[in-house]
């Protein structure tokens, strides 16, 4: 393989998403076939076992694109050298649950991270944050990062996204892959705004389905905002194939380039919609040439005006939050 091995730093490796990104990554599914690949794993001390076995697995797995696999408890040694970091670890919700209640107990893994990124990844590293509250997550972490470019740390509104590809499909009767220009704004929790307003299906606008506004407004939105939820509900844990698919499609296409004409990504805000500079918030993007890019330009009408400020007024609170328990 002509190019070097890029070193992908996987945290959480021995959890749920961490079991199935993992083989996902080192297939080829990431970066392609012609990309070898480098992986690091960081787990608690207590976890460090079960991501033996997972190693011993992807080195039973014989993959043509990974390189090596290596195992560790101290994140300053996971990120040594890192071009890529998925930051999974941390504790999913239980039913009952707001992704916003982990606040506390999974806000102060990021701090430490996003020093110990700085201190040893490489200068092109490129950060997702997967664990919840992941916006605020990311945040925390870009703020300990010192001078690697706030730019760098993302937060994964991707399977929102890909749950509302899925929805829109089911009700038109399309196949996922006929549409595009569908955006995710603002936080990964249930005041998200999933954005029809600019949907086409093969290229034509969705004037009929809009119009139904019982179905836009009293289905499809909480459905999507509320699936990790009901999700929960049903398998008794958190997604975690689906997110992990979704990881990968979220990095890849940053690395790559988006193939359709947009897609979702919680980016650090440039006050762009009027979303407050300086929190991390899901806007429509595209990627290009390794950054991510918000589709400018956009109409935004009374409707998504407040369901965008609703969302961007939770990211600024969970902002105060963790700044008032000293985290950023
Ligand atoms: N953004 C999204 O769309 C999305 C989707 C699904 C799940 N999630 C979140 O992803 C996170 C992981 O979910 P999961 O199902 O894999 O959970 P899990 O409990 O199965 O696995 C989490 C793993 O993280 C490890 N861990 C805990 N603290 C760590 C630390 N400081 N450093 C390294 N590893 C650490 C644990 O030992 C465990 O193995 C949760 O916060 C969940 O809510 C986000
Ligand atoms: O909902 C959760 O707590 C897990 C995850 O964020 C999801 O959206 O499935």
């Amino acid at each position: 393989m002509a190019n070097a091995p890029v070193n992908i730093t996987v945290t959480g490796a021995a959890g749920n998403i961490g079991y199935a990104l993992l083989f996902r990554i080192a297939s080829g599914a990431l970066l392609g076939p012609d990309q070898r690949v480098n992986l690091r794993l960081l787990e608690i001390p207590q976890a460090v076992k079960a991501a033996e076995g997972t190693a011993m697995e992807l080195f039973d797995s014989a993959f043509s694109t990974l390189g090596s696999v290596d195992i560790f408890d101290d994140p300053k040694q996971a990120f040594e050298g890192a071009n890529i970091a998925f930051l999974v670890g941390s504790m999913p919700r239980r039913a009952g649950m707001e992704r916003s209640d982990l606040l506390s107990a999974n806000g102060g893994i990021f701090g430490p991270q996003g020093e110990a990124l700085a201190a040893g990844a490489a200068d092109d590293i490129k950060v997702l944050v997967v664990g919840n509250p992941a916006n605020t997550n990311a945040l925390i972490a870009a703020s300990h990062a010192g001078d690697i470019p706030a730019s760098r740390f993302t937060a994964m509104t991707r399977l929102d996204h890909n749950r509302a590809l899925a929805q829109l499909a089911a009700k038109a009767g399309c196949h996922v892959s006929d549409i595009d220009k569908v955006a995710i704004w603002g936080n990964h929790s249930s005041t998200q705004y999933p954005d029809l307003t600019h949907a086409t299906i093969k290229g034509e606008p969705i004037t009929d389905i809009l119009a139904d506004r019982e179905w836009v407004e009293n289905d499809f939105i909480p459905t999507v905002a509320k699936r990790g939820a009901a999700i929960i509900e049903a398998r008794g844990a958190s997604s975690a194939a689906s997110a992990a698919s979704a990881a990968i499609d979220h990095v890849r296409d940053w690395c790559l380039g988006t193939t359709s004409a947009w897609t979702s990504a919680a980016v650090m805000s440039d006050g762009s919609y009027g979303v407050p500079e300086g929190v991390i918030s899901s806007f429509p993007c595209t990627a290009e040439n390794g950054e991510w890019k918000i589709v400018q330009g956009l109409e935004i009408d009374d409707f998504s005006r407040a369901k965008i400020d609703a969302s961007a007024a939770e990211l600024v609170d969970e902002k105060n939050a963790v700044a008032g328990m000293g985290l950023i």
